[in-house]
């Protein structure tokens, strides 16, 4: 259906992709997986018309294709979910499905919204999926505006003839458990009327929904394989270069935490989220809150690291009752905390990798009453090989980052800020599989080091093979407790018991 051949697109600095050959069949999802900073994203930019490559030619259909923009892909049928969602949050969902094509709906000047309601509601009872469309998008949780992004990809039906092409640029990285299985099914019921090209980083969920999968590194493709004939752990070491450790977890350097209480809570509670939350966290421990989301576990991470106010119940730091109402009071506590929506709340984006590590404990840097730049580049380059942070030096701009590459420099400031408690909320989410086992033995690191970790992650997975102590919450409240001891730790399926 389609096909990209040689494709060529360069960055000042950087080769993006060097010479990239794919083909999408028809009734195919095609799996595309790849370090952080592989080229992903800017191949489905290509696809999607928003990058003209430098090189290489593109054909559909076998006739040659020459995308001058994002609208002109549409009229091809090409579509694209994007991985950082392009909704417009003050917007409705009705006028967010149809933006930019209001002129369906207008006569004389006039949007009849009555109808492009009514066509925003057929759009989303083709996925099954029923959201009041005269909302705003604000209002939905990302799960639903992740359904909505497709619906409005899918309206594309209505403009061409022919089988769509939708590109989903790792869709499944805000979403929980439940809701990947609602998009997948999704997908398969669509896979009649389009093919998928996928993006994620998570391996087994790549092998469950693609026919195909390609690898890319450092902006080719390294394999191609179909998804029956590979195994995760194959991929992983294709990826990463050297093989999937028994030991993800870095269980064996797991520790018995120390005697001294960083965090504790009685009795916490916040209006209309949690009640009744009691937890210690102790110097080198780590202590994991899986949920659902609405289960309130959101808001006790956020309570803790100063972003959210408990008007209920007690919350003591190092033994001293605290009431935070922003996160200043908080870091000066030693709070450091790592947001889930990093790019919004974690980067200043026009900086560099340097400064950006460097903010949140100058201290580190200065020397004399001045920032040392020396050192602080030193750290940054210290962290690129690390973290295998891909940009060409410590002080490439972090807006010109791929997104996972901009995760690891948020963790790596909040890693180096000597917090002595860290709220760390979905760390892995968005990096690739290998730099995901280094935040890992990191997380193993700052424990040794007596960090008390505060932690909620993506997968029940991780939460068991990390933390000392594993809460459940369910409604806002704690459901259940397990130890997660070495040796002794719960299984994934006693946990959704408690959860749901
Ligand atoms: N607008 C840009 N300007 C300069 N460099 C860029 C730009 N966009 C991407 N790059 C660079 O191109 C390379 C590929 O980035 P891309 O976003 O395609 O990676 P990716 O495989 O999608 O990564 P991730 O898994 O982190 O999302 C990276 O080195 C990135 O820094």
């Amino acid at each position: 259906m389609l096909k990209a051949s040689g494709i060529i697109k360069n960055f000042p600095g950087v080769h993006a992709l060097r010479d990239v050959s794919i083909e999408v069949r028809p009734n195919e999802v095609v799996g595309l997986i790849g370090e952080n900073g592989a080229g992903k994203s800017t191949l489905m930019r290509v696809l999607a018309g928003t990058y003209r490559p430098d090189g290489g030619s593109l054909t559909l259909d076998g006739e040659q294709l020459k995308l001058r923009n994002a609208r002109d892909a549409a009229r091809h049928g090409i579509g694209m979910v994007f991985q950082e969602q392009s909704l417009v949050l003050n917007l409705t969902v009705a006028e967010n499905i149809y933006l930019g094509e209001e002129d369906r709906f207008t006569r004389l000047g006039i949007v009849n919204w009555r109808a492009m309601n009514n066509a925003a509601r057929r759009q989303l009872a083709k996925i099954g999926v029923d959201i009041d469309v005269t909302r705003r998008t604000s209002e939905l949780t990302f799960a639903a505006r992740q359904m909505v992004e497709l619906a409005k990809a899918l309206t594309l039906e209505e403009m061409v003839e022919r089988p769509l092409l939708i590109l989903l640029d790792e869709p499944t990285s805000v979403l929980n458990g439940a809701d990947i299985e609602v998009l997948f099914a999704r997908v398969r019921a669509l896979k009649s009327r389009a093919s998928f090209v996928f993006v994620s980083h998570r391996l087994d969920e790549v092998l469950a929904i693609s026919d195909r999968v390609y690898t890319m590194k450092d902006g080719a493709v390294v394999a191609e394989h179909s998804t029956a004939d590979v195994t995760a752990p194959e991929l992983h070491e294709i990826m990463v270069g050297r093989g999937l450790q028994a030991e993800y977890y870095r269980e064996a350097r797991q520790q018995q935490p120390r005697d001294e209480i960083r965090v504790e809570t009685r009795g916490l509670g916040a209006a209309g989220a949690y009640r009744g939350v009691d937890l210690k966290i102790r110097a080198g421990e780590i202590v994991g809150i899986a949920g659902v989301v609405g289960s309130g576990r959101e808001e006790v991470t956020r309570t803790i690291g100063g972003l959210l106010q408990h008007s209920a119940g007690e919350l003591k730091i190092a033994g001293e009752a605290v009431h935070f109402g922003s996160p200043e009071p908080a870091v000066r506590k030693g709070i450091g905390y790592v947001p889930r929506e990093r790019r919004l709340e974690g980067l200043v984006m026009f900086l560099s990798i340097a400064e950006n590590i460097s903010l949140a404990d100058l201290s580190s840097v200065m020397r004399h009453g001045a920032i040392d730049y020396g050192k602080e580049r030193r750290l940054a380059a210290d962290w690129i090989k690390r973290l295998r942070i891909k940009a060409p030096g410590p002080d490439a701009a972090c807006r010109k980052l791929s997104g996972g590459n901009q995760q690891k420099v948020v963790l790596a400031r909040w890693m180096t800020a000597g917090s002595r408690i860290l709220v760390l909320d979905h760390p892995t989410r968005g990096l690739d599989v290998g730099a995901k086992e280094e935040v890992y033995e990191l997380v193993r690191d700052l424990c040794e080091q007596g960090v008390a970790i505060l932690l909620i992650s993506d997968t029940l997975e991780e939460t068991i093979g990390l933390s000392h102590q594993v809460l459940v919450m369910r409604d806002g409240e704690i459901t259940a407790r397990f130890d997660a001891s070495p040796g002794n730790k719960p299984k994934q399926v006693d946990l959704l018991r408690a959860m749901v």
